[in-house]
Protein backbone atom coordinates (compact mmCIF):
# COMPACT_ATOMS: atom_id res chain seq x y z
CA UNK A 1 0.00 0.00 0.00
CA UNK A 2 1.68 3.08 -0.88
CA UNK A 3 1.32 6.00 1.63
CA UNK A 4 -1.35 8.65 1.20
CA UNK A 5 -0.42 12.04 2.41
CA UNK A 6 2.70 12.40 0.33
CA UNK A 7 2.09 16.36 0.12
CA UNK A 8 1.86 16.85 3.33
CA UNK A 9 4.60 19.00 4.03
CA UNK A 10 5.28 22.59 2.94
CA UNK A 11 2.29 24.28 3.69
CA UNK A 12 3.65 25.36 7.62
CA UNK A 13 0.42 24.18 8.97
CA UNK A 14 0.06 22.36 12.23
CA UNK A 15 0.63 18.99 12.37
CA UNK A 16 0.74 16.50 15.25
CA UNK A 17 2.41 13.35 14.92
CA UNK A 18 2.54 10.83 17.74
CA UNK A 19 5.47 8.53 18.28
CA UNK A 20 4.84 5.14 18.84
CA UNK A 21 8.13 4.61 20.49
CA UNK A 22 6.43 4.07 24.12
CA UNK A 23 2.95 2.51 22.39
CA UNK A 24 2.81 -1.33 22.85
CA UNK A 25 5.47 -2.39 19.85
CA UNK A 26 3.62 -5.83 19.90
CA UNK A 27 0.36 -4.59 18.29
CA UNK A 28 2.12 -1.88 16.08
CA UNK A 29 -0.93 -2.08 13.28
CA UNK A 30 -3.68 -1.70 15.99
CA UNK A 31 -2.06 1.14 18.04
CA UNK A 32 -1.32 2.83 14.48
CA UNK A 33 -4.51 2.58 13.91
CA UNK A 34 -5.71 4.10 17.51
CA UNK A 35 -3.49 7.45 17.27
CA UNK A 36 -4.72 8.23 13.79
CA UNK A 37 -8.62 7.46 14.63
CA UNK A 38 -7.53 9.89 17.24
CA UNK A 39 -6.87 12.70 14.90
CA UNK A 40 -3.13 12.10 14.26
CA UNK A 41 -2.04 13.98 11.17
CA UNK A 42 0.94 11.39 10.84
CA UNK A 43 3.06 9.43 12.45
CA UNK A 44 6.70 9.37 13.88
CA UNK A 45 8.52 6.32 13.66
CA UNK A 46 11.25 6.19 15.40
CA UNK A 47 14.44 3.89 14.14
CA UNK A 48 17.42 3.59 16.55
CA UNK A 49 20.37 1.87 15.74
CA UNK A 50 22.08 0.80 18.83
CA UNK A 51 25.38 2.97 17.51
CA UNK A 52 24.26 6.47 16.61
CA UNK A 53 22.12 5.55 20.18
CA UNK A 54 22.31 3.94 22.93
CA UNK A 55 18.97 1.81 22.32
CA UNK A 56 17.36 -0.27 19.35
CA UNK A 57 14.06 -0.29 17.90
CA UNK A 58 13.48 -1.55 14.09
CA UNK A 59 14.11 -1.33 10.90
CA UNK A 60 12.81 -1.60 7.47
CA UNK A 61 11.02 -4.87 7.30
CA UNK A 62 8.60 -3.72 10.21
CA UNK A 63 7.40 -0.51 8.63
CA UNK A 64 7.11 -2.47 5.07
CA UNK A 65 4.64 -4.69 7.47
CA UNK A 66 2.94 -1.35 8.87
CA UNK A 67 2.42 -0.14 5.43
CA UNK A 68 0.38 -3.32 4.94
CA UNK A 69 -2.41 -2.17 7.90
CA UNK A 70 -1.45 1.92 7.71
CA UNK A 71 -1.66 4.57 5.02
CA UNK A 72 -0.94 7.16 7.31
CA UNK A 73 2.07 9.58 6.65
CA UNK A 74 5.33 7.86 7.70
CA UNK A 75 7.71 10.20 9.08
CA UNK A 76 11.25 8.24 9.69
CA UNK A 77 13.03 9.52 12.47
CA UNK A 78 16.64 7.92 11.63
CA UNK A 79 18.94 7.89 14.96
CA UNK A 80 21.37 5.62 12.69
CA UNK A 81 24.62 5.86 11.94
CA UNK A 82 25.59 6.20 8.17
CA UNK A 83 21.80 6.53 7.31
CA UNK A 84 22.72 5.98 3.13
CA UNK A 85 22.63 2.68 3.52
CA UNK A 86 19.05 2.82 5.07
CA UNK A 87 17.39 4.82 2.05
CA UNK A 88 15.89 2.61 0.07
CA UNK A 89 14.51 -0.44 2.10
CA UNK A 90 13.13 2.15 3.72
CA UNK A 91 11.76 3.94 0.47
CA UNK A 92 10.72 0.48 -0.17
CA UNK A 93 8.83 -0.03 2.90
CA UNK A 94 6.61 2.75 2.07
CA UNK A 95 8.19 5.68 3.88
CA UNK A 96 6.98 8.90 2.92
CA UNK A 97 9.28 11.28 4.91
CA UNK A 98 13.08 10.29 5.86
CA UNK A 99 14.62 12.54 8.80
CA UNK A 100 18.27 11.77 9.52
CA UNK A 101 20.41 13.80 11.73
CA UNK A 102 23.24 16.28 10.64
CA UNK A 103 25.74 14.57 13.11
CA UNK A 104 25.25 11.10 11.19
CA UNK A 105 26.66 11.68 8.05
CA UNK A 106 30.17 13.52 6.91
CA UNK A 107 27.88 14.15 3.51
CA UNK A 108 24.72 15.26 4.28
CA UNK A 109 24.33 17.48 1.03
CA UNK A 110 24.96 14.26 -0.47
CA UNK A 111 22.18 11.95 1.95
CA UNK A 112 19.89 14.78 1.37
CA UNK A 113 20.16 14.44 -2.24
CA UNK A 114 19.96 9.97 -2.55
CA UNK A 115 17.11 10.61 -0.03
CA UNK A 116 15.37 12.88 -2.78
CA UNK A 117 15.94 10.64 -5.78
CA UNK A 118 14.73 7.82 -3.52
CA UNK A 119 11.29 9.50 -3.83
CA UNK A 120 10.77 10.54 -0.18
CA UNK A 121 10.84 13.71 1.36
CA UNK A 122 14.05 14.74 3.47
CA UNK A 123 14.20 16.15 6.96
CA UNK A 124 17.34 16.97 8.51
CA UNK A 125 17.40 16.35 12.77
CA UNK A 126 19.52 18.10 15.48
CA UNK A 127 20.93 17.17 18.57
CA UNK A 128 20.55 18.98 21.70
CA UNK A 129 24.64 20.11 21.83
CA UNK A 130 24.68 20.79 18.18
CA UNK A 131 24.27 24.55 18.01
CA UNK A 132 21.18 25.43 15.06
CA UNK A 133 23.61 27.08 12.70
CA UNK A 134 25.25 23.63 11.53
CA UNK A 135 21.24 23.20 9.43
CA UNK A 136 21.37 26.82 8.21
CA UNK A 137 23.35 25.68 5.03
CA UNK A 138 21.18 22.97 4.27
CA UNK A 139 17.71 24.28 4.67
CA UNK A 140 16.91 25.51 1.54
CA UNK A 141 17.18 21.68 0.36
CA UNK A 142 14.92 19.85 3.00
CA UNK A 143 11.21 19.64 3.41
CA UNK A 144 11.17 19.43 7.58
CA UNK A 145 13.98 20.52 10.45
CA UNK A 146 13.49 18.48 13.01
CA UNK A 147 14.70 20.64 16.73
CA UNK A 148 15.25 17.72 19.28
CA UNK A 149 14.25 18.68 22.66
CA UNK A 150 15.94 15.34 24.46
CA UNK A 151 18.85 13.70 23.98
CA UNK A 152 18.19 11.08 21.34
CA UNK A 153 17.51 7.43 22.24
CA UNK A 154 14.94 7.08 24.83
CA UNK A 155 11.09 8.43 25.07
CA UNK A 156 9.01 9.76 28.33
CA UNK A 157 12.41 11.87 29.03
CA UNK A 158 11.93 15.84 30.15
CA UNK A 159 11.73 18.57 27.51
CA UNK A 160 14.54 20.94 27.13
CA UNK A 161 13.31 24.19 27.17
CA UNK A 162 16.52 25.43 26.24
CA UNK A 163 16.17 24.53 22.87
CA UNK A 164 13.68 26.36 21.98
CA UNK A 165 16.23 29.34 20.92
CA UNK A 166 17.50 27.23 17.92
CA UNK A 167 13.34 26.90 16.88
CA UNK A 168 13.30 31.06 16.87
CA UNK A 169 16.35 31.51 15.25
CA UNK A 170 14.86 29.08 12.27
CA UNK A 171 11.91 30.56 12.33
CA UNK A 172 12.91 34.08 12.21
CA UNK A 173 14.58 33.32 8.65
CA UNK A 174 12.48 31.09 7.71
CA UNK A 175 8.76 31.81 7.91
CA UNK A 176 7.12 29.03 5.89
CA UNK A 177 9.91 25.77 6.63
CA UNK A 178 8.24 22.75 8.45
CA UNK A 179 9.85 22.55 12.07
CA UNK A 180 9.57 19.49 14.13
CA UNK A 181 9.97 19.36 17.79
CA UNK A 182 10.46 16.23 19.40
CA UNK A 183 11.25 14.86 22.48
CA UNK A 184 9.12 15.74 26.17
CA UNK A 185 6.06 17.84 24.38
CA UNK A 186 3.12 17.26 25.94
CA UNK A 187 -0.02 19.77 27.12
CA UNK A 188 2.34 21.48 29.79
CA UNK A 189 5.12 21.84 27.67
CA UNK A 190 3.69 22.69 24.31
CA UNK A 191 3.47 26.35 24.89
CA UNK A 192 6.73 26.62 25.01
CA UNK A 193 6.96 24.99 21.33
CA UNK A 194 4.11 27.07 19.86
CA UNK A 195 5.44 30.26 20.64
CA UNK A 196 8.61 29.54 19.38
CA UNK A 197 7.57 28.53 15.90
CA UNK A 198 7.42 24.83 15.78
CA UNK A 199 4.66 23.28 13.69
CA UNK A 200 5.03 19.96 13.65
CA UNK A 201 4.79 18.51 16.82
CA UNK A 202 5.78 14.76 18.08
CA UNK A 203 4.36 13.76 21.31
CA UNK A 204 4.95 10.09 22.27
CA UNK A 205 4.30 9.92 26.05
CA UNK A 206 2.17 12.48 26.50
CA UNK A 207 -0.04 10.75 23.70
CA UNK A 208 0.20 7.19 23.82
CA UNK A 209 0.28 6.90 27.51
CA UNK A 210 -3.08 8.92 27.90
CA UNK A 211 -6.76 7.83 28.92
CA UNK A 212 -8.40 10.20 26.18
CA UNK A 213 -5.25 10.73 23.41
CA UNK A 214 -7.65 12.71 20.78
CA UNK A 215 -8.25 15.36 23.83
CA UNK A 216 -4.11 15.40 24.48
CA UNK A 217 -4.02 15.63 20.74
CA UNK A 218 -6.60 18.25 20.24
CA UNK A 219 -4.98 20.39 23.01
CA UNK A 220 -1.31 19.93 21.55
CA UNK A 221 -2.99 21.29 18.26
CA UNK A 222 -5.19 24.27 19.69
CA UNK A 223 -2.48 25.65 20.99
CA UNK A 224 -0.25 25.46 17.58
CA UNK A 225 -2.46 26.85 15.90
CA UNK A 226 -3.35 29.54 18.03
CA UNK A 227 0.49 30.83 17.94
CA UNK A 228 0.68 30.45 13.94
CA UNK A 229 -2.51 32.86 14.43
CA UNK A 230 -1.13 35.38 16.42
CA UNK A 231 2.86 35.35 14.45
CA UNK A 232 0.44 35.64 11.08
CA UNK A 233 -1.42 38.82 12.48
CA UNK A 234 1.97 40.24 13.77
CA UNK A 235 3.38 39.83 10.67
O1 LIG B 1 13.02 10.45 19.13
C1 LIG B 1 12.58 10.15 20.22
C2 LIG B 1 13.51 9.77 21.31
O2 LIG B 1 14.80 9.80 20.83
C3 LIG B 1 11.09 10.10 20.43
O3 LIG B 1 10.44 10.48 19.26
C4 LIG B 1 10.64 11.01 21.52
O4 LIG B 1 11.31 10.79 22.69
C5 LIG B 1 9.13 10.94 21.71
O5 LIG B 1 8.73 10.44 22.91
P1 LIG B 1 8.34 11.35 24.18
O6 LIG B 1 7.26 12.31 23.74
O7 LIG B 1 7.87 10.32 25.15
O8 LIG B 1 9.58 12.07 24.61
FE1 LIG C 1 11.73 10.76 17.45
Amino acid sequence: MAGAGGGMLGSCSCKIGPSILNADLSNLASEARRLMDCGADYLHLDVMDGHFVPNMTFGHPVVKSLRQHSDAFFDMHMMVAGPEQWIEGMRDAGANLFTFHVEATDDVKGCIRKVKEAGMQVGIGLKPKTPVDVVFPYVEDVDMVLVMTVEPGFGGQKFMADMMPKVQALRAKYKSLDIEVDGGVGPSTIDLAAEAGANMIVSGTAVVRSDNPREVIGQLRGKVDEAIQKANLER
